[in-house]
């Protein structure tokens, strides 16, 4: 996991692109892949300091590299979605005055009652959301209001544990900032409010009037409205920078700072999604979004607002397994290259001779199954298969899932639909291939795989003329297209039809039952 940076011109073309990585450039936080997987391997915290520290690193390196910050009319950005930021009271002062010769790090050293922030990877909070579900009558009229039924990862139930844990915690802290809101407090100068999309990811904000939830806020722990502050639309400018920005790297003082989202919907900016298109990214989670217009909150998925048209929504899937899972299956069966990963796949055929297999080495979200699971042509389960044939399950198996549970969300493949594909793993042509193949639809990449950087700038350009009505679409009609990356081959849909349904099937089989003991690794 990293902090990314880009900078766009007036022609929108990227000018400045780079990155700090956790764990390689912050070596002191001993964290693997950004995080702290706790021992009960269920709570996964990251520092929040680390974050703070990882904005000054990336900054003094735009300025060594001579990068006129001076130009920049307009700032957004992106949080992993989910995870929260504890400030402690008396925090908000400490912010606002930072002292622009020191690292903002040393300042804010005191600023958090949480030294370690939950993160979208948590799946600790299993009591909080049966709680937060009965209270409002149910999963499904939980989702009815939120968009979701009660996950884990999501916000008020993780404010829901700390305040049950830790009542003192939570009383010190006169703040809760998203992962997104809380790195637009830190180039506002003061807190900043969450917006809309990334908002709906906390099972607590009613999607259809936009307003928290009482029953939910109240469901998770008191006086929660105050520390959350009013949510807002997604393009909202909420000020100018603050002076600290100014004073240590030359910002204009007009600079605009444009609401933060989570990294998803500014994807969704990012990739310029039009209806009918659907976005595959394949970061360290994998996603799958599409635009949608008139959204049934389902008791799988969420449905979240949509970050660049407030009348309309985003439909989300998360895969837990993704790039981690994918990079054990390399190292294991590729030593540890990728080129030799893309060979294996060169070298099966596509359906893999009827082999299929589930990969989730951690709880899986979509669906909720844990384990490695592997099936021979005759639906017989096997200990295991040869290198190359792990490796195509594996990624036969991921696109399978996700082509399953889209359909289920009522996605059809249409003659026009573009996978739009984003996330490290789509430098990968092969990978990108059987994607292809899966969906029996054209892939396309843009020129970045930074898709939720991209369209952070996007947003910070839209957010300066939103109010006068323009649209996203309209602000980026400039930028570049995104490209034909792979088609599918022929008969590509024939030969997995078949194969999706037994997937679906053998799905049932491994759900997660946890009075079954076939479900261990
Ligand atoms: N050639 C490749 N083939 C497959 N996966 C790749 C390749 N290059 C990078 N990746 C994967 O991309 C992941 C990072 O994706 P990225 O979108 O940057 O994630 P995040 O934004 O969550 O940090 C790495 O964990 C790595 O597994
Ligand atoms: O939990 C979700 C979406 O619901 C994740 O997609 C997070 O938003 C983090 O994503 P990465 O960019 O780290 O994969």
């Amino acid at each position: 996991m990293q902090l990314k940076v880009i900078a766009v011109d007036e022609q929108l073309k990227v000018i400045y692109e780079d990155n700090v990585h956790f764990d390689k450039d912050l070596p002191e936080f001993k964290t693997q892949g950004g995080v702290y997987i706790h021992s009960d391997r269920l709570t996964v915290t990251s520092p929040v300091l680390m974050w703070v520290k990882a904005l000054d690193m990336i900054l003094e390196k735009m300025k060594s590299s001579g990068f006129d910050f001076s130009q920049v009319r307009a700032l957004s950005g992106a949080g992993q979605q989910h995870g929260s930021v504890y400030w402690k009271k008396g925090s908000m002062q400490i912010l606002k005055n930072a002292s622009a010769e020191l690292p903002l790090h040393q300042s804010l050293q005191a600023c958090f009652s949480v030294s370690n922030s939950p993160i979208w990877m948590d799946s600790s909070t299993a009591s909080q959301c049966s709680a937060l579900e009965k209270a409002v009558g149910g999963a499904q009229h939980l989702a009815s209001i939120t968009g979701s039924r009660a996950y884990e990862r999501f916000t008020g139930n993780q404010i829901a544990k700390i305040y049950g844990q830790n009542p003192e915690v939570y009383m010190e802290t006169e703040r809760i900032s998203l992962v997104s809101s809380f790195a637009a407090s830190l180039f506002l100068g003061a807190y900043a409010p969450i917006d809309y999309s990334d908002g709906s990811g906390m099972n607590l904000l009613q999607i259809w009037e936009k307003v928290w939830s009482v029953s939910c806020l109240d469901a998770c722990a008191p006086g929660l409205k105050e520390k959350l502050g009013c949510p807002v639309p997604s393009h909202s400018v909420l000020g100018p920078i603050s002076p600290y920005y100014s004073q240590r790297y030359g910002f204009s003082p007009d600079c605009k700072v444009v609401a933060f989202t989570g990294d998803n919907p500014a994807s969704l900016a990012g990739m310029r999604l039009q209806e009918g298109d659907i976005a595959i990214s394949l970061g360290t989670s994998d996603t799958l979004f599409l635009w949608i217009q008139e959204p049934t909150p389902a008791l799988e998925g969420h449905i979240l607002c949509n970050p660049v048209d407030s009348q309309t929504y985003m439909a989300l899937l998360c895969f837990k397994n993704g790039s981690l899972m994918r990079e054990k299956v390399r190292d294991d069966c590729a030593s540890g290259s990728w080129d030799e990963f893309s060979k294996a796949l060169s070298s099966t055929v596509a359906g893999n001779n009827g082999n299929l297999g589930f990969y989730f080495d951690v709880m899986e979200i979509t669906p909720e199954a844990v384990g490695i699971h592997r099936f021979n042509k005759d639906n017989q389960k096997v200990s295991v298969f040869p290198k190359e044939v792990e490796i195509r399950a594996l990624i036969e198996g991921q696109f399978m899932a996700k082509r399953i549970h889209a359909e289920k969300l009522g996605y059809k493949v249409m003659p026009r639909t573009r996978i739009l594909a984003t996330g490290g793993a789509s430098h990968n042509k092969k990978i990108l291939q059987v994607l292809s193949d899966v969906f029996n639809a054209p892939v396309y990449t843009i020129d970045t795989t930074n898709s939720a950087c991209l369209g952070s700038a996007y947003r910070a350009i839209h957010g300066l003329v939103a109010e006068t009505s323009v649209s996203l679409a309209d602000v980026v009609k400039l930028a570049p297209e995104p490209k034909l990356a792979v088609t599918p081959a022929a008969r590509a849909e024939e030969l997995y039809r078949p194969l999706l349904e037994r997937y679906a099937e053998l799905e049932q089989k491994v759900i997660y039952n946890p009075t079954s003991s076939c479900l261990v690794k």
